[in-house]
């Protein structure tokens, strides 16, 4: 029986996916082998020594101890793309509510609660609406920084709904580039792609790279009354910096997913509480994919859609009666042969086996015919470099 502790509401559809005959799932656990999670913080001395695998439901991953869990040969799993779809609707009220006086106008008209001539209503709304005048999105640049899983659906919105895209992504895989419409343009300096864009929206993660990325420095290149749009994460932008140009008229509107003290109340701040991903379809989607990356690790020793191991897929062989061994080690010469000699040793045969490396990480399923005893396998794990050794079945 696998224990998956959840440290988050898991969308149950998600949940299903874990058949309860061979798994128990609790938001209380002592020696859980799983944790599946949203934006948890976790930390460090949260996650017990039980843990196998991490999934993360849900695309960002700055709320897990990434490198703590890779020096303890925990695979972290996240969901790409799940929730790529909610972000982007989110993105295009986001452009509206830049464009238009939307919010101003909503605001305007509930002060009026105590009006109860309908024509005169009319009348007056009819006199007032100049002040809540807008403009249209089409014609104008919105720059993407970041042009992943996020940042190429709204940039192809962008491009339907008639504005000029312009995108900045140093990191971009070479499957998103294929992904991406040639009706983009790709610029390759963030502060030219800052000063030509009326609209600059963030779909990149927070990393060393990217903390604080969205600086003064980099917002003394906005155009007059430009619009940030921050759905990405707050870390990426010095908020102050940001409290500043709103307040020189420089920057016109934040409208972000991350409201901070800071920034509430302040003129031009449009800020909801983090509901990017929160979709009924979006929480399914992310509960999904990482239950059934979560399970067929537990159960078959595969890796997909991690973000610290390599991606790692060994069937298994029809017919035949292996059981297979999951080992993490140091990404060091040697081990590996170590391992086979050990097995080998105890004439134990290896009928099929796949091993991948990813920076300090390597990763090995060795499909053997015989059960090792616990001897061998506690034998294996006190090679130097090891760092986990688990029997599978
Ligand atoms: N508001 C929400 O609820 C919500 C929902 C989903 C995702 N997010 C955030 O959005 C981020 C992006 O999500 P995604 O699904 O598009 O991820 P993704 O991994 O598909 O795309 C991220 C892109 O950012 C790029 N990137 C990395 N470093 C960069 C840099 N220095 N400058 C510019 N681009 C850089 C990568 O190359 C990649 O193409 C997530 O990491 C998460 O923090 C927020
Ligand atoms: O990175 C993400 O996927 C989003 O920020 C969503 O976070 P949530 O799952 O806590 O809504």
């Amino acid at each position: 029986m696998y224990k998956v502790l959840t440290l988050n509401q898991i969308s149950l559809k998600g949940l299903d996916r874990l058949p309860r005959d061979s798994y128990e799932i609790a938001s209380e656990f002592s020696s859980p082998d799983a944790v599946l999670l949203r934006s948890h913080k976790l930390k460090p001395e949260d996650i017990p020594a039980s843990v196998l695998g991490i999934g993360r439901a849900g695309a960002g991953y700055n709320n897990i101890p990434v490198d703590y869990c890779t020096e303890q040969g925990i695979p972290v799993f996240n969901t790409p793309g799940a929730n790529a779809n909610a972000v982007k609707e989110l993105i295009v009220s986001a452009l509206t509510l830049g464009s238009r006086g939307i919010l101003e106008g909503i605001e305007y008209v509930s002060t009026l609660s105590d009006m109860t001539d309908g024509p005169e209503m009319s009348k007056l709304l009819e006199k007032e609406k100049k002040r809540f005048k807008g403009n249209e999105l089409a014609g104008k640049t919105l720059g993407v920084i970041g042009l992943g899983a996020i940042g190429s659906m709204v940039a192809d919105t962008a491009l339907s709904l008639g504005m000029n895209v312009a995108g900045y992504d140093p990191a971009l895989s070479v499957d998103a580039a294929w992904r991406l419409s040639s009706d983009i343009k790709k610029v390759d300096n963030i502060a030219s792609l800052v000063s030509r864009s009326d609209y600059i929206t963030l779909h990149l993660p927070v990393l060393d790279a990217t903390r604080n990325m969205v600086n003064s420095d980099l917002l003394s290149n906005l155009k007059e009354g430009a619009i940030l749009l921050n759905f990405a994460r707050e870390e990426i932008v010095d908020t102050s910096a940001v409290v500043t140009a709103l307040e020189s008229g420089k920057l016109a509107k934040y409208i972000a997913d991350f409201p901070s003290p800071e920034l509430i109340g302040v003129r031009g701040a449009v800020l909801t509480p983090h509901i990017g991903a929160s979709t009924d379809e979006a929480e399914e989607n992310c509960a999904v994919m990482a239950a059934n990356q979560l399970k067929d690790f537990l159960e078959n020793g595969n890796i997909k859609n991690s973000v610290n191991f390599p991606p790692l897929n060994l069937e298994r062989t029809p017919g035949c009666e292996s059981v297979r061994l999951s080992i993490s080690n140091r990404n060091v010469p040697k081990i590996l042969g170590n391992i086979l000699s050990i097995l080998a040793d105890e004439n134990i045969n290896v009928v099929d086996m796949l091993n991948k490396s990813r920076d300090e990480i390597a990763y090995n399923l060795i499909d053997v015919d015989t059960a090792p005893p616990e001897s061998v396998l506690k034998q294996m794990a006190e090679i130097e470099g090891v760092v986990n050794v688990r029997l599978i079945g």
